[in-house]
């Protein structure tokens, strides 16, 4: 008899209740106290990721956005594991990633691959393009003979439209968004399954975005990766995502299909940030403009993260803090004032 109960497929990455503090960046005299008369440690910390949990299923592109310090980028460092987490789990096509040493990561890196805001961080000024582009096809297929490097670089080159012609030239040669391509050249050589791009718009000309962006959606299609985009450009987030996790203070505060989410925002927090732009104002109040202060990430509120700058909120959302509540359309919403029917 055919066998039908196949084990449904993990989801390609998973981070469970992962949270991230970091110790505050100061000197260690500055960090010495003096408290009830006696000298002291000050141990304060940056909560810059509170129990986050989100899934990231094949071909999927989930989109991270919230406003500047929510988080964005300590989410990409520790799903690339270049921060460990201070709580919680990290996990890829199934197995738990946060615990494993370098070596056991290895196999990994090439399965994963990332794209940051600035392609310096990925590109070493003396290495020519060539250089750059078959130095990781080598390490991670150490048998490849040398016609067939050169045969994979340039197929990539072509791919991403950077002129082949242009293989001996270094990165300052280029501008920037021919340099972004070029990362996204480096990081598409090793075949890679997930990319997690962290704000890869944001340095470039506005009149470059769409182009760089498209290149990226039809490396999606075309290779079938699935990615994790950071980025705080709602326009981008409605052209690339498929799913938005929208980051407030380091907390997920909404997590929706993308359609979802711009066709009926919930959390007053999302309708703040959607109001902000008009052409995405459709059957949405006029700009909702936010009052009151950001707390810091060093002394979070005790009850809803958004507390103090949420027009809906009252008591309960000072002290208590919400659970993300599944809606009837699928989306997961963080506010009390949204499970009681209270924003309307
Ligand atoms: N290495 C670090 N040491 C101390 N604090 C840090 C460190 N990295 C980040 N933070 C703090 O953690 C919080 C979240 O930072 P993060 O860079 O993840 O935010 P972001 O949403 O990506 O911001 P931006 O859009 O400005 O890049 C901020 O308060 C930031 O100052």
């Amino acid at each position: 008899m055919k066998d039908t109960m196949t084990a449904p497929e993990p989801p390609l990455l998973e981070l469970r209740g992962v949270e991230k503090r970091f110790a505050l960046d100061q000197s260690l005299l500055e960090r010495l106290r003096f408290r009830d008369g006696r000298l002291r440690m000050d141990r304060r910390e940056v909560h810059a990721v509170n129990n986050v949990s989100l899934t990231v299923n094949r071909g999927e592109a989930l989109c991270v956005v919230g406003e500047t310090g929510c988080g964005k980028s300590t989410v990409a460092r520790l799903v690339a594991g270049l921060l460990a987490p201070s709580a919680g789990e990290v996990r890829y096509a199934g197995a738990r990633i946060d615990n494993q040493s370098r070596r056991d990561l290895a196999p990994l890196r090439r399965r994963m691959q990332m794209i940051f805001q600035n392609p310096y961080a990925s590109l070493n000024p003396r290495m020519t393009i060539a250089q750059a582009l078959e130095e990781p096809v080598r390490y991670h297929n150490p048998d490849l003979a040398p016609v067939d490097v050169r045969a994979k670089v340039l197929e990539v080159m072509q791919a991403v439209g950077v002129d082949p012609s242009w293989r001996d030239r270094y990165p300052h040669e280029f501008s920037g968004g021919q340099r972004q391509r070029i990362a996204i050249a480096r990081a598409l050589t090793v075949d890679p399954e997930f990319i997690i791009a962290d704000e890869p718009l944001a340095a470039l000309d506005v009149s470059i975005q769409a182009q760089v962006l498209n290149l990226m959606l039809e490396a999606k299609v075309a290779r079938g990766l699935t990615y994790l985009f950071i980025t705080h450009d709602l326009s981008v987030v409605q052209h690339f995502g498929t799913r938005v996790a929208v980051l407030y203070l380091g907390t997920v505060c909404e997590l929706a299909d993308t359609a979802t989410l711009f066709a009926a925002p919930k959390h007053p927090y999302t309708r703040a940030l959607l109001s902000a732009v008009p052409q995405m104002r459709d059957g949405m109040p006029d700009h909702i403009r936010l009052k009151g202060e950001i707390p810091t990430p060093i002394t979070l509120p005790k009850g809803c993260p958004f507390e103090t700058r949420c027009a809906y909120a009252d008591q309960r959302c000072r002290v208590e803090k919400p659970r993300p509540q599944q809606q009837r359309d699928g989306s997961l919403v963080a506010c009390h004032a949204v499970e009681e029917g209270r924003v309307d």
